[in-house]
């Protein structure tokens, strides 16, 4: 029987900036939770050593994608002569904030790890993945998580699980852009994730992509007047929060033309660790 892998999107319930470190990247302090919306992945094995993606995603070559770069890592690591025929139905916007091409990558990790009976530990897969990405671990963990570094240090938490419209403002606001922006605040003193947690949630890449895309913007406002909203990761998408199902799509409905989003529910528990412990 063929298994559906799905690869969930991410939301960064909160997301502060400590400092910079000498090489450039930035020390965070963030709360990932996943959304029940995920990209499907499947695989098929093949016994001579090719990885074959049979959905290209537009736009990005086979050799760049996260998949691909992802199977192969797994395959040097593991020291595996098996390959694999892998297809994608993808319906998490790129390059949005919600982690889509990361997840995509912890999802082979997991998937293949577990298909071609490498055996190698979670610790094992996310040091793999750091390498493809820093939200990369957080996807193979599993859990929703406080994550400090540049989010490999993970702490599982619970967070509430509610309802969110997520919306896309139809602009791409690449992650290198919002890290080298002078005006960018970098000294968010560090708390403990009880003090974090007791305190409002904000995101400090989000006064930055309000000034420079109006898009942006306009989408914030929008939705702000009807529940809490605030900017995922570096952006692009936004998202609001709601206690239920009803009133997240009740306000989506309600949304002027151009706003495009979708209404899913945060979820503590990856959806793809579900998946793996019914497969083990
Ligand atoms: C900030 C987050 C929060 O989830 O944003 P989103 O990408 O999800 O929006 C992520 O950690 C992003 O992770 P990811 O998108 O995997 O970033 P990477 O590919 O590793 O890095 C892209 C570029 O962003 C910058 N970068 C990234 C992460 C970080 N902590 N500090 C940085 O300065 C670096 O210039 C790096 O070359
Ligand atoms: N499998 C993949 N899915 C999505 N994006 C990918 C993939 N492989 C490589 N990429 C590249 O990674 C970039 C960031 O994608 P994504 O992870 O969806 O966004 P973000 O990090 O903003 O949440 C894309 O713009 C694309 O060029």
């Amino acid at each position: 029987m063929m298994v559906n892998w799905p690869s969930p999107a991410k939301l960064n319930l909160f997301l502060y900036i400590n400092g910079r470190r000498p090489d450039g990247y930035h020390d965070l302090q963030t709360l990932f939770q996943f959304l029940d919306y995920s990209d499907t992945l499947n695989f098929i094995l093949r016994q001579d050593q090719q990885i074959r993606l049979l959905t290209p995603i537009s736009g990005v070559p086979d050799e760049q994608n996260l998949i691909v770069r992802a199977a192969r890592m797994l395959q040097q690591f593991s020291d595996c002569h098996l390959g694999a025929d892998i297809s994608i139905t993808k319906i998490l916007p790129m390059g949005g904030g919600l982690g889509g091409g990361s997840s995509n990558a912890a999802t082979v990790l997991v998937a293949l790890n577990h298909l071609w009976k490498c055996g190698l530990t979670t610790e094992q897969l996310c040091k793999i993945g750091l390498t493809l990405g820093a939200d990369v671990p957080v996807f193979i963990y599993g859990h929703a998580a406080f994550a400090e570094g540049v989010g490999e240090k993970l702490q599982p938490t619970q967070p509430k699980e509610k309802w969110y419209l997520v919306a896309h403002p139809g602009v791409h606001i690449p992650t290198p852009l919002i890290f080298n922006e002078p005006e960018l605040v970098r000294n968010t003193p560090k708390r403990t994730l009880t003090t974090l947690l007791a305190s409002p949630f904000s995101n400090d890449c989000e006064p930055i992509a309000r000034k420079r895309f109006p898009e942006v913007e306009q989408l914030i406002s929008w939705l702000l007047e009807y529940a809490p909203s605030r900017l995922t990761g570096t952006g692009a998408c936004v998202f609001s929060e709601f206690d239920t199902q009803a009133a997240a799509v009740d306000v989506l409905k309600q949304a002027p033309e151009w706003l495009h989003g979708f209404v899913a529910q945060g979820v503590n528990t990856s959806p793809l660790q579900a998946i793996l412990s019914r497969q083990v």
